[in-house]
């Protein structure tokens, strides 16, 4: 692909929340965001989220093969109803992650995807940067920056994911390069939805607190809270990233309070360590926009905004959809990968030097689009 031209790429994400696929097309050179096109989201049955979470934490074996297959059927019927698509960047799911060991594991293949669907497809994301040192994520950061330059900010800003695990990005638009020194900082800050959706799991047999509607009927226990401050993830300075078994004992902190206590306390443990990560930014951000299912959660939005003594905006208040930013944050970074531009830098992920990462299969058809 030359600098300049545009693709109509198809990003998709399946995230540690495992509620679903979200797909999303974006008009892109792999550096500035020219468009962006029609959205779509592919829920899991619960069957296949079985299926996916019996192989949480497994490098490899029948558990593993099978989760891959789940995943890459519900891609198949969920990005197969696209049209017009240059190239497809495919995050997959992980399954584990362990940067400190050089591996992380992404489930699907890419290679399948690109068979079916007789398009180029970008995949295996993370794998070049662990091999290099880096922590493999977060590696949406380089397209939080490019938002930001979409948005015309001419301050630093900042970008809150609140998924099943809330990564920050620091991001400085007057830089034009994300692979500068100093133009992004990025790391997990901590857990988001996953420990929550764990409590509702395991003592009401819910997905999810809808609206925050328990959290915001029960009272926060500030002794838990400063207690799981404690933990040196937290004062840690960055990078940093976690896997979704690194939360799951947040669940057992809370284990002795009442259904809506716990879920406040939850919320206010969320709402903390987002604190004591945007304390570890270069600068105050300007503004802090918040993307991922977690905005949806008023009582985690307030308690966000107050611990961190500044607003905290849903992304759609600058024109963003908060719901697709990391599928098209896939789209955005299979781009760069085509053109052999970084997709993170010590900045994201720690990596020693700006690195390129994620595979191309081509089934025969990159030679249409001017490479
Ligand atoms: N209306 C709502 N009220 C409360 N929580 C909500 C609401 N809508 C979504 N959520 C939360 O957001 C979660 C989904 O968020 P999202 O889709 O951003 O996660 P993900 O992409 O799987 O995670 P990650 O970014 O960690 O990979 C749900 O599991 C739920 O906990
Ligand atoms: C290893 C992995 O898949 N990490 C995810 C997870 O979910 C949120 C947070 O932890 C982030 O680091 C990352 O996802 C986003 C999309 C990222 O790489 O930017």
């Amino acid at each position: 692909m030359s600098k300049g031209s545009v693709l109509r790429v198809l990003g998709s994400m399946s995230g540690t929340s495992l509620d679903g696929v979200d797909a999303a097309v974006l008009e892109t050179d792999g550096e500035r965001i020219l468009g962006f096109g029609p959205s779509d989201y592919r829920a899991y049955t619960s069957t296949e989220r079985e299926v996916i979470r019996a192989a949480f934490g497994q490098w490899s074996g029948p558990e593993v093969e099978a989760a891959a297959d789940v995943v890459t059927s519900a891609h198949i019927d969920l990005l197969s109803q696209f049209e017009d698509i240059d190239l497809i960047g495919f995050h997959g799911q992980t399954l584990s992650h362990d940067p400190a060991h050089h591996r992380t594991l992404q489930a699907g293949s890419g290679e399948r995807l690109a068979e079916m669907l007789g398009c180029p497809v970008v995949h295996d994301f993370r794998s070049a940067d662990v091999s290099a040192g880096g922590q493999g994520a977060p590696l949406a950061p380089f397209y939080h920056h490019a938002c930001a330059r979409w948005m015309k900010e001419d301050k630093p800003v900042a970008f809150l994911n609140l998924g099943g695990i809330a990564n920050l990005t620091w991001c400085d638009p007057y830089m034009p390069d994300p692979s500068q020194d100093g133009a992004i900082l990025a790391f997990d800050t901590g857990p988001a939805n996953a420990p929550l959706n764990d409590l509702m799991k395991t003592r009401l047999g819910l997905a999810e607190d809808q609206d925050g509607r328990l959290s915001a009927a029960g009272h926060v226990d500030e002794t838990i809270v400063a207690a799981v401050l404690t933990d040196p993830f937290y004062s840690d300075l960055p990078p940093k990233s976690l896997d979704r078994l690194d939360v799951v004992d947040l669940v057992d902190r809370v284990g002795a309070l009442s259904d809506a206590d716990a879920a406040a306390t939850l919320c206010a443990v969320i709402a903390a360590t987002v604190a004591a990560g945007v304390r570890h930014c270069p600068s105050r951000p300007g503004r802090l926009f918040v993307t991922g299912g977690g905005r949806h959660n008023p009582v985690m939005m307030a308690m966000i905004a107050a611990r961190t003594e500044g607003a905290a905006d849903p992304v759609e208040a600058v024109g963003l959809n908060g719901d697709m930013l990391e599928a098209q944050a896939f789209a955005f970074l299979a781009a760069r990968v085509l053109r052999g531009l970084p997709t993170s830098a010590p900045g994201s992920t720690g990596v020693t030097a700006p690195i390129c990462g994620g595979f191309v299969t081509d089934p025969g058809k990159l030679a249409k689009i001017a490479l």
